[in-house]
């Protein structure tokens, strides 16, 4: 059963997924994918249904650059990105590695000129005219996105000549980075609006947002709000620091808005078996709050709640589990449990108590339960002798 979508309706059909699992998650500390990792990566992430995925720069070496070719030589529906410097030496060792786009990128903010690559706004959209230019004059086929990194630290007059220059010059999309994950969700609504004012009406807008103030998905969800195209995610969120937006965190967020949406674009239940994969290949539990896939992320305990479960899962879940994958766990026999769970749970034994008595298990049980819970087992059996007693 799918729920109500809520208003305003956000179809999915207006944005898609540039999954970078294979580009941010490898900047994870733990990230180090080999080959056949990053092509277990890609084809589940392909047969999820993501429409991109971005991988790491040729310029990190040799081995680096033949995983690349391996990826685009798999045949997958997912177009592949490559994530490159706005260098002329970074662009032509990446051309010819059969991928479908080229993700530039530069800083803009006063950190990044300063400290990173020493150039001015000016130099910036020089370089960027070159770049682009090249590209455009002998690999037409190419996706190209620019993105000025540290965006939410830069001077907005500057942020607008750069998207308008690149815009201009005729890329595919712009990119927004919350390099640092500072901007607010009203910061990232605002800027999106005005950026959009100074773009070509065909050129898309991405988001790419780091989760340092805890705000990864709510920021990527008003990007969209705000006309955003495209979302940069990871799966479980993997990146720099504590990472970028995760999948699932970011599919739950969309999934409220346009249920049906996301069940026609994605196969949405094998969000499970790549949240697993990519623990298992950074050797990490996933965390037991995760979105959607967490241990307890479904779990239900308290006595108001599951008298409303029983009987409709709705009425304390946003989204079906079922839908990604997932099942729920009623923990009945807790000392916050109430009457109509115990009734439910005897039932399920085939026992029937009274008024009276279904009050004095209950008590009992919740009493029990004040040095833990009871597993079933325990449980079972003290449903069973007190209709004996
Ligand atoms: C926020 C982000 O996640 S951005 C993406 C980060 N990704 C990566 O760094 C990819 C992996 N990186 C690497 O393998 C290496 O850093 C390389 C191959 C890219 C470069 O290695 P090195 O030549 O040894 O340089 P190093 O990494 O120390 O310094 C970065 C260089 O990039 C330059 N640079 C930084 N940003 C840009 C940019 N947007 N466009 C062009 N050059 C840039 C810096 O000026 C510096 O070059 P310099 O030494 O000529 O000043
Ligand atoms: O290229 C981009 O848009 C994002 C680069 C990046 O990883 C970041 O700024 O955090
Ligand atoms: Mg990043």
């Amino acid at each position: 059963m799918t729920p109500e979508p809520s208003t305003p309706l956000i179809p999915a059909r207006s944005w898609a997924i540039i999954d970078s699992t294979l580009r941010e998650g490898e900047q994870f500390a733990r990230g180090n994918f080999k080959t056949g990792d990053k092509i277990e990566i890609a084809r589940l992430l392909d047969a999820f249904g993501a429409e991109f995925i971005e991988v790491t720069t040729p310029m990190v070496g040799a081995q680096t650059e033949a995983d690349i070719r391996q990826l685009t030589s798999l045949g997958l529906n997912a177009r592949i990105l490559t994530h490159v410097r706005c260098h002329l030496d970074d662009v032509q060792r990446a051309v010819d590695l059969g991928v479908d786009g080229l993700d530039l990128l530069f800083g803009t903010s006063s950190f990044l000129r300063e400290f990173s690559h020493g150039k001015s706004i000016a130099q910036i959209i020089d370089t960027a005219s070159q770049v682009i230019g090249w590209i455009k004059h002998n690999h037409p086929g190419l996706q190209i996105r620019f993105s000025a990194e540290d965006t939410f630290r830069s001077e907005e007059a500057d942020l607008m000549a750069v998207y308008r220059a690149v815009s201009d010059l005729g890329v595919h999309r712009v990119g927004l980075a919350d390099t640092v994950g500072v901007a607010t969700p009203r910061q990232v609504y605002t800027l999106v609006r005005e950026v959009r004012k100074v773009i070509h009406a065909e050129c898309g807008i991405e988001f790419h947002g780091h989760n340092d103030t805890g705000c990864a998905v709510s920021n990527a969800y008003e990007a969209i709000e705000a006309g955003a195209t495209h979302i940069d995610t990871t799966v479980l969120g993997i990146g720099e620091r504590n990472g970028i937006t995760p999948l699932g965190g970011f599919l739950a967020r969309m999934f409220t808005f346009d249920p049906q949406g996301l069940i026609d674009k994605y196969n949405l239940e094998l969000l499970p078996e790549l949240d697993r994969l990519i623990a298992r290949l950074v050797d990490l539990p996933i965390p037991w709050n995760n979105y959607l896939t967490g241990e307890f992320a479904y779990n239900h305990k308290a006595g108001m709640h599951l008298k409303a479960i029983y009987l409709n899962p709705g009425a304390y879940e946003a989204i079906p589990p079922g839908v990604f994958g997932v099942g729920r766990r009623i923990q009945a026999a807790s000392k916050v449990t109430g009457k109509h769970a115990i009734a439910y749970k005897a039932r399920e034994l085939g026992l029937h108590y009274g008024e009276d008595a279904l009050r004095r298990v209950t008590d009992h049980i919740k009493a029990l339960a004040e040095e833990g819970e009871l597993d079933d087992a325990h449980l079972e059996q003290v449903l069973r002798e007190w209709v004996r007693a």
